[in-house]
């Protein structure tokens, strides 16, 4: 398995009971893994403990057989290979498309920057928009460019909170599908959380349902939801 998750409690500070209560769970390379739950269920406190955003009490988190958390390490976020999508998209406002994009290729030498840039940029069809500001973008225009500047670093695992929940009802469907089309020509393995069956069942093969921090139920999708 890619991504494992072992016997996983947290708890935020101010909480009595468990945010996540025990949770295990495994992604293979290339799966989408749909992980669907009410308000409040702890969705995106999954997404936060696998980007290292959070700190869990106990359990244990690995990547490619590398071990991200245990009771023994902790890897920082920034050295743990994963790309996330905000539900808010958290573009930075005072930069170009371009430049939201180059933001996170730091590491990269200038021409492999560009090259990068264009590739990500054609990906998600939107070469022409390069130079707008995301103010001057529709939502789902943005929620490309995040996605853009998620994988644009090739991370290993790509996280994405609600990834339609600022979208029009009538685009959802168009959206739905051009994000499916997107992930399977990156072909990265993606985690994203829904409180809706219909995204979960549109994009993803795997879904795992939750419930007050408990997985209730996991497997393909279509013989879950
Ligand atoms: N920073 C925080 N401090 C304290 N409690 C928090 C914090 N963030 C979330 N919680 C609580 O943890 C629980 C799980 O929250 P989480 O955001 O993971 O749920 P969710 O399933 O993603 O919900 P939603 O679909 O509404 O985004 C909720 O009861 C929430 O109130």
């Amino acid at each position: 398995m890619f991504l494992n998750i072992k016997d996983l409690y947290f708890k935020y500070n101010n909480s009595k009971e468990y945010t996540i209560n025990k949770l295990n769970m495994n992604i293979d390379r290339g799966d989408v893994l749909a992980i669907l739950g009410e308000s409040g269920s702890g969705k995106s406190t999954i997404l936060r403990l696998i980007a290292g955003l959070e700190e869990p009490l106990k359990g244990s988190i690995s990547l490619n057989d590398n071990i991200l958390m245990d009771k023994n390490t902790f890897i920082m976020p920034e050295n743990r290979e994963i790309g996330m999508v905000f539900q808010d998209y958290a573009l930075f406002p005072h930069m170009t498309v371009s430049k939201n994009i180059l933001f996170g290729l730091d590491k990269m030498n200038k021409k492999k920057k560009i090259s990068r840039l264009n590739e990500v940029l054609k990906l998600i069809d939107m070469v022409e928009y390069k130079d707008r500001y995301p103010h001057e973008l529709s939502g789902g225009q943005q929620q490309r460019i995040a996605l853009a500047r998620a994988i644009a670093p090739r991370p290993s695992v790509l996280l994405m909170d609600e990834p339609f929940s600022n979208l029009d009802a009538d685009l959802k469907n168009k959206i739905r599908k051009e994000l499916k089309e997107i992930l399977n020509k990156a072909d990265i393995t993606t985690i994203f959380v829904t409180h809706n069956k219909e995204d979960a069942r549109a994009i993803a093969n795997k879904v795992i349902v939750l419930d007050k921090g408990i997985k209730i139920n996991k497997g393909l999708v279509d013989n879950i939801i």
